[in-house]
């Protein structure tokens, strides 16, 4: 998805520095610790967050966890920028990169979440590296989990769900939860479930959501 470009959101961006880290340096570590106010909480990833209603309302409903949007679209990251400032989430700290590169901004082995939340599909055979459930995202995400630190991934798209699993499965990681329709699980699985644009969008279309949790076991 490319958002049209806000100057109002690249403007935002520029001005909270506190908030946002814009195209940071990949060969520079960042410190966490100088960005949230208690880094013993713990820390949970959104991948491509988008305009960021999945991992806004998670900071709001998790003021004990700390939350990192990671984003490659500035124009994204300002909207979410927006929502951070007007509903007040100190926890929330918004990274404005590519997960190409999200083993050079955490530390080893210091996430406890990673969610992935209607990733691009890229569906053709050549474009396969850029899916983020590819081989070499599953090792970079590995590097930043702790163990048994899990990805949590939703998707309205078929392929790329099976793709997914495949990935995971052939990569060796464990499936703790998986489903072909969310929205007609349980009543506890629905009542914890944090909706994303994208998931609501597809969901109100009738198209069913696929999600799975999945973990790398214990090293
Ligand atoms: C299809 S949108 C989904 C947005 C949101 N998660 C939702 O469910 O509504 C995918 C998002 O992932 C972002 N994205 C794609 N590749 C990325 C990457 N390599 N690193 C960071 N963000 C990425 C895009 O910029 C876009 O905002």
């Amino acid at each position: 998805m490319r958002l049209r470009n806000k100057p109002w959101a690249v403007k935002l961006v520029q001005e909270h520095p506190e908030s946002v880290i814009d195209r940071p340096d990949p060969t520079q570590k960042i410190d966490w610790s100088k960005r949230f106010a208690d880094i013993s909480k713990p820390l949970e990833i959104e991948v491509g967050p988008g305009k960021g209603k999945f991992i806004t309302t998670m900071a709001e409903k998790h003021p004990e966890k700390n939350f990192v949007a990671l984003e490659l679209q500035m124009t994204a990251a300002g909207i979410i920028l927006r929502s951070k400032l007007a509903q007040n989430l100190p926890n929330l700290q918004i990274l404005c990169a590519d997960a190409a590169n999200i083993d050079c901004f955490f530390k080893k082995h210091s996430a406890n979440t990673i969610y992935l939340n209607f990733s691009d599909p890229w569906p053709k055979t050549r474009h396969e590296k850029r899916r983020l459930t590819y081989k070499t995202f599953l090792q970079k995400y590995q590097t930043v989990l702790q163990e048994n630190g899990q990805i949590q991934f939703k998707t309205d798209n078929a392929g790329l769900f099976a793709y997914s699993l495949q990935s995971m499965n052939n990569y060796g990681m464990h499936f703790d939860f998986v489903t072909v329709d969310l929205h007609n699980e349980k009543e506890d699985i629905l009542t914890s479930n944090i909706e994303t644009e994208y998931e609501h969008k597809f969901a109100s279309q009738g198209n069913p959501i696929y999600a799975l949790h999945a973990d790398f076991g214990v090293k």
